[in-house]
């Protein structure tokens, strides 16, 4: 098991990623990476953080009951919720939330449905599916306003076979056993929104059949 200020560096080096991919706009998202599952503990970014430019200070130990562990004039993420209830029902490592304008699109075009399906593409092997004739369905849930109703949801809707939850007009959470899990699970996921995105373009101008 790996220490706090370990676990620390690694959501700095998760951030330091997303950011530079401009997948955490304007300060949002947050990082966590588990550091003892039970009793739950694991390092989080703290509220409104940059997180281009994170530090040590501003990654916190957080319980189960979103108590900061040790000293800091820092509250965790708001959406600390979602992760408790993720770490709670899942033996993932990692989770990572992200806001892109891609994952954004696909939740708002298939929220009627609760889902977005996605068949036969080769990236859903970086999501664990190496079956031929793979096909996954991505949940989408609603952007509760209420944290706790928003991290029972996602929660609600999270499968360990597919590693990530679309929340509407709002962002994504990919987790995975370990950051590196998580991380490919994030960009397999931001790869097939912007491809399904794209596609749906093409097809309804009439360019590609059905
Ligand atoms: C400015 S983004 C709005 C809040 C949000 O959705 C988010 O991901 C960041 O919240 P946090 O409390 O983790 O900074
Ligand atoms: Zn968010």
């Amino acid at each position: 098991m790996h220490t706090f200020s370990e676990q620390a560096q690694g959501v700095i080096e998760l951030a330091r990623f997303a950011s530079d991919k401009g997948w955490l706009p304007a300060t949002s998202g947050n990082l966590s990476i588990l550091v003892e599952r039970n009793p739950l503990l694991f390092a989080i970014t703290r509220s409104g953080a940059d997180k281009q430019r994170l530090t040590e200070q501003d990654v916190l130990l957080v319980d189960a009951d979103m108590q900061v562990q040790g000293e800091s004039s820092y509250r965790p993420s708001a959406e600390t919720t979602v992760h408790v209830a993720l770490y709670d029902k899942l033996s993932c490592g990692s989770i990572l939330h992200v806001h892109t304008v891609y994952n954004n699109l696909i939740s708002e075009l298939f929220a009627r449905q609760g889902y977005v399906e996605i068949a036969h593409h080769e990236l859903l092997k970086a999501l664990g599916h190496w079956e031929e004739d793979a096909s996954v369905r991505i949940p989408i849930v609603p952007n509760w306003a209420d944290l706790h109703q928003l991290g029972q949801a996602v929660a609600d809707a999270a499968k360990p076979d597919v590693p990530a939850v679309l929340v509407r007009a709002h962002g994504v959470y990919a987790f995975g056993d370990t950051p590196d899990a998580a991380r490919r699970h994030l960009e397999a996921v931001e790869f097939l929104c912007e491809y399904v995105y794209r596609l749906e373009l093409i097809r309804n101008a009439g360019f590609v059949s059905p």
